[in-house]
């Protein structure tokens, strides 16, 4: 049987201490993409939106889409929600090919797998913070007491106030803290954002933003997110354009 001397095994003991203390993080760059667009092409009964699109995001990672009005952003993030079908090209989802999933099979990987935030936190607003937390929760097949708790527990993380008050009540802050503990209770390794802040004054803005840029290393989930703001997209780890229905990349 081989033996292995102290000097041998020491460095590998190091790293993994080191590893697991998060001294040393994974680089994402390293990591096989949790969302893989591959030469994605759609376009409406009036014209092409893209063609040809590829882009991948990696757990841990930020990327913004930017681009003017209409180039279609918000329709290329229904094709990763499985809202729109694409007419050619693949979306992969840790590793699960969602364009040839059934609209059931979409439903439970939209439950299980995403987090979407919205620019109007697109809340119930008869329902109190809890309630429209916890709903995504029941929703995606989790008992009562522990979609409750965890609303509560990710509702306090984020400050907003628990209680009764239906979310119509709430400032335009909490209501979009909100929408991104909606979106984290399932504990998605996908979140996707619709200008999320576009509702926003601006220090709400920047502490929202602040919040849904340092999930990614906090939650180990990749983020895409479309915006037009500009002070949004410098946060982000990547970031892209589209125009004309391509992809330009702007930061490395
Ligand atoms: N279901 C649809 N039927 C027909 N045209 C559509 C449909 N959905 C989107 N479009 C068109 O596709 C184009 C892209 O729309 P989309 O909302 O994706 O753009 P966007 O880049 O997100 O715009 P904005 O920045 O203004 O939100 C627009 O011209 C829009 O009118």
């Amino acid at each position: 049987m081989a033996r292995y001397g102290a000097e041998q095994v020491f460095p590998y003991y190091l790293l993994g201490t080191l590893l697991f203390k998060g001294a040393i993080m994974p680089d994402p760059r390293h990591q096989h993409p949790l969302l893989s667009i591959e030469n994605l092409s759609h376009s409406t009964v009036n014209a092409e939106i893209f063609t040809s699109l590829s882009l991948h995001v990696r757990r841990g990672e930020s990327v913004v889409l930017c681009g003017p009005s209409g180039t279609g952003k918000t329709t290329l993030l229904t094709c990763v929600l499985g809202l729109t079908r694409p007419d050619t090209g693949h979306i992969y989802v840790a590793g699960k090919n969602i364009t040839d999933m059934s609209s059931r099979q979409l439903a439970l990987y939209r439950r299980k797998h995403v987090g979407m935030v919205f620019q109007f936190g697109e809340l119930l607003p008869e329902l109190s913070p809890p309630e429209n937390v916890a709903l995504a929760a029941l929703l995606a097949g989790v008992d009562r007491k522990t979609a409750y708790d965890s609303a509560e527990r990710l509702l306090s993380e984020l400050g907003v106030p628990l209680g009764q008050t239906p979310t119509a009540y709430l400032s335009g802050g909490e209501r979009q803290r909100t929408a991104v503990a909606r979106a984290l209770i399932t504990n998605p390794p996908l979140l996707l954002a619709d200008e999320p802040t576009g509702a926003l004054d601006r220090n709400t803005r920047d502490s929202v933003a602040d919040l849904i840029f340092e999930l990614p290393r906090k939650q180990n989930c990749a983020l895409l997110v479309v915006t037009h703001d500009e002070s949004l997209a410098r946060r982000a780890d990547r970031r892209f354009d589209l125009v004309a229905g391509r992809l330009i990349g702007a930061k490395p």
